[in-house]
């Protein structure tokens, strides 16, 4: 069962400096999705070495998206478990900031997430590889040496062949799963009774149903399954799968409350493994750890870059500006910052509709005391059992615009070919006059050409639960932004330069996914309904107006921040090669959504998982005495 954490397997949950071992083989900062999925295995294939996970957060229980008393779309927030901060304003977005919210505690995002739990495409995987250019490496990061990490890293459970039926979920375990970690991928039991109405209204737009979405394809109708555990419904996360069922092993230590400050190379050499500087929540203090092997950093996409910087690991003159001794000059740390972002499509039914089993209804007491009931029951039922829903349309861009796509793909050509290509970066000696920023980024663009024109490959995500406003997600942007120290209160929150819509392709293609998405109140289904549009809105026609409604209404976070520690070359400005190892320093990896050098065509914790359990067998396979 999936319940509260059982005090019998905290044995190793340590809240003191004084409960450390003395030294430990591998010491891992960060215990969220990636870090615990890493000591989880390592503990598992060395039983004779020490590992040691450092997590700023606690234990604690992790609610699903909508659980008992919540209601459908209630904004649940839950400030022990996560930390929410700001961007800077985005002076091409009206100066709006991007809100972010980043999981705090053991199993980190993983146990604060949608729970929607899809994964990118070949095309998307393949091009890392394109991209990072790593030519005759023996690891190499492709879709095909990452599907079977992806097929290891959660258990997919069918659903009962009445529910399967009743809602028409689809899938094939084949293609896309047959693995047994205790990471839940499963359907739920229930589906609001306006679920099909944009199903019929998408197939009707001529866009197909696909079987199976994780298996690589996914440009059509998909139906994605959530993180939840198959009985109970309640969130799968990192800490239930990776932590609390193997927590009775005695080489796995676990230290909570605890802030990794810095990696320290105590001789100025760079030969390690570093010391991993740690500061006590509870009481200040600050200590040092030993790793005997290795120091792996999983903090995440917002807080790796953090660690590195303060260890004057980063871009040169921003370290030495903030008076931080420069240990590696690597100005990819906190660079090439990337998220989804999406404006909306809102519309009305101006018709009867009688949909039953809608959100609405929790507002009538007995149904809501029976949806509380029925989550109770083993297994779960009921309206509790959804988390954000199973449905999305991915769709590629020569879909969305056949006549348009070709000429935007050349654009997104010739700005990566041109003389101008930097000044799309940040200014300044660690970026835009930073001839590897340059030629990573020129990489990165003609990568996202090819995906773009690819009629199997998605540029947009119209995710759905219930209701009448969605979000169009834009897979793949060409702005970049950056993470960099806050230098007056280094050990605070990390400032954030999304800098979205720096480059301007980004608004040919929101624009171009709008125009499209809002073609379906045309659709006989949407008719029926007396379906109008509200948003963009009718007066809204000409390409200038939807690029200022897109700055009006537009979310600039999706939560999915990623690459800002990518796996790429010195020479194309990434901080990590093949193997996950740091340039310029030793024994030092990075292992989260850091890595990751251009943004999948997901929602990323399915990807993190996988990109953890490839990492975790690249360092099984690194020192001796590993054993799958
Ligand atoms: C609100 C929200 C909704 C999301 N929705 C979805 C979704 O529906 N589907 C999906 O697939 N993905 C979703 N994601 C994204 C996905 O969950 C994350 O991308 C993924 O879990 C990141 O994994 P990670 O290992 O890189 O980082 P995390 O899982 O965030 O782990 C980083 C860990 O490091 C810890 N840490 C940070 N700094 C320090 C430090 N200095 N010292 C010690 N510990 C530190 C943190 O507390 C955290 O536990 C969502 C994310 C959020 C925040």
């Amino acid at each position: 069962a999936v319940s509260e954490p059982r005090s019998i397997f905290k044995r190793q949950l340590l809240t003191d400096a004084s409960e450390l071992r003395s030294n430990y083989d591998f010491v891992i900062t960060g215990g969220g999705t990636a870090g615990l999925t890493v000591a989880d295995r390592l503990t598992e294939a060395f039983p004779a070495k020490n590992v040691l996970v450092i997590e700023y957060g606690k234990i604690e229980y992790a609610p699903g998206v909508i659980d008992p008393p919540d209601l459908p779309f209630q904004s649940i927030s839950n400030p022990v478990d996560s930390w929410t901060f700001f961007s800077l304003p985005n002076p091409e977005m009206r100066n709006v900031t991007a809100f972010v919210k980043v999981g705090k505690v053991v199993g980190g995002s993983s146990c604060a997430n949608g729970q929607f739990f899809d994964r990118g495409t070949r095309f998307d995987y393949d091009s890392w590889a394109e991209v990072a250019g790593f030519g005759q490496s023996d690891i190499q990061w492709t879709w095909r040496s990452i599907l079977p990490f992806f097929k290891k890293s959660v258990t997919f459970t069918k659903p009962p062949p009445a529910v399967a039926k009743r809602y028409g979920y689809t899938w094939d375990i084949a293609a896309a799963y047959g693995g047994s970690t205790p990471i839940y991928s499963s359907f739920p039991p229930f589906q609001f009774g306006d679920q099909p109405v944009l199903e019929h209204t998408f197939r009707e737009m001529g866009i197909p149903a696909k079987k199976e979405c994780a298996g690589g394809d996914k440009e059509g109708i998909c139906w994605i399954p959530t993180s939840e555990h198959p009985i109970t419904m309640r969130r799968s996360h990192a800490e239930l799968g990776h932590y609390e069922v193997v927590s009775n092993r005695t080489n796995y230590d676990l230290l909570v409350q605890h802030q990794v400050v810095r990696v320290v190379y105590p001789k100025k050499s760079n030969k390690g493994p570093p010391l991993v500087e740690v500061r006590s929540l509870p009481n200040g203090r600050l200590f040092n750890v030993t790793a005997k092997a290795e120091v792996i950093i999983s903090a995440g996409a917002f807080h790796t870059p953090t660690i590195l910087q303060r260890s004057g690991i980063g871009p040169a003159s921003f370290l030495r500006a903030a008076g931080i001794p420069v240990v590696a000059d690597l100005p990819g740390v906190g660079a090439n910052l990337q998220d989804h972002s999406a404006p909306p499509i809102s519309w009305n039914y101006t018709k009867p509709t009688n949909f039953s089993d809608m959100p609405s209804d929790f507002s009538d007491p007995t149904y809501y005391a029976n949806a509380v009931a029925a989550f109770d029951e083993v297994p779960a039922q009921g309206p509790y059992t959804v988390a954000m829903g199973n449905s999305a349309l991915y769709l590629s861009l020569p879909r969305v615009a056949p006549t348009k796509y070709r000429s935007m793909v050349n654009k997104i050509r010739a700005v990566a070919n041109s003389p101008e290509l930097a000044s799309y970066l940040p200014s300044g000696p660690d970026y835009g006059s930073n001839p590897a920023m340059v030629a990573g980024y020129k990489a990165q663009l003609l990568a996202l050409a090819k995906l773009y024109e690819n009629p199997d490959s998605p540029s947009l995500e119209f995710p759905w639960l219930s209701g009448t406003t969605i979000y169009a997600f834009l897979l793949h942007p060409l702005s970049r932004g950056t993470v960099r120290l806050n230098v007056s209160s280094p050990l605070d929150q990390p400032v954030l330069d999304y800098r979205s819509g720096s480059n301007p392709i980004d608004f040919d293609l929101h624009v171009a996914h709008v125009r499209y998405m809002r073609q379906l109140v045309n659709t006989p289904t949407q008719r029926k309904y007396g379906s109008v549009e509200l948003l963009p809105g009718p007066e809204v026609q000409s390409d200038a107006d939807l690029k200022e409604f897109v700055k009006d209404h537009i979310i600039l976070s999706l939560q999915h921040p990623c690459c800002t520690a990518a796996m790429l070359p010195e020479t194309k400005g990434g901080v990590v090669g093949p193997d996950l190892k740091v340039h310029g320093v030793d024994g030092l990896r990075v292992v989260d959504m850091s890595v990751v050098p251009v943004l999948p065509s997901a929602h990323l914790s399915a990807t993190a998982y996988a990109l953890a359990e490839k990492a975790a067998d690249i360092i099984i396979r690194q020192w001796p005495g590993g054993h799958h």
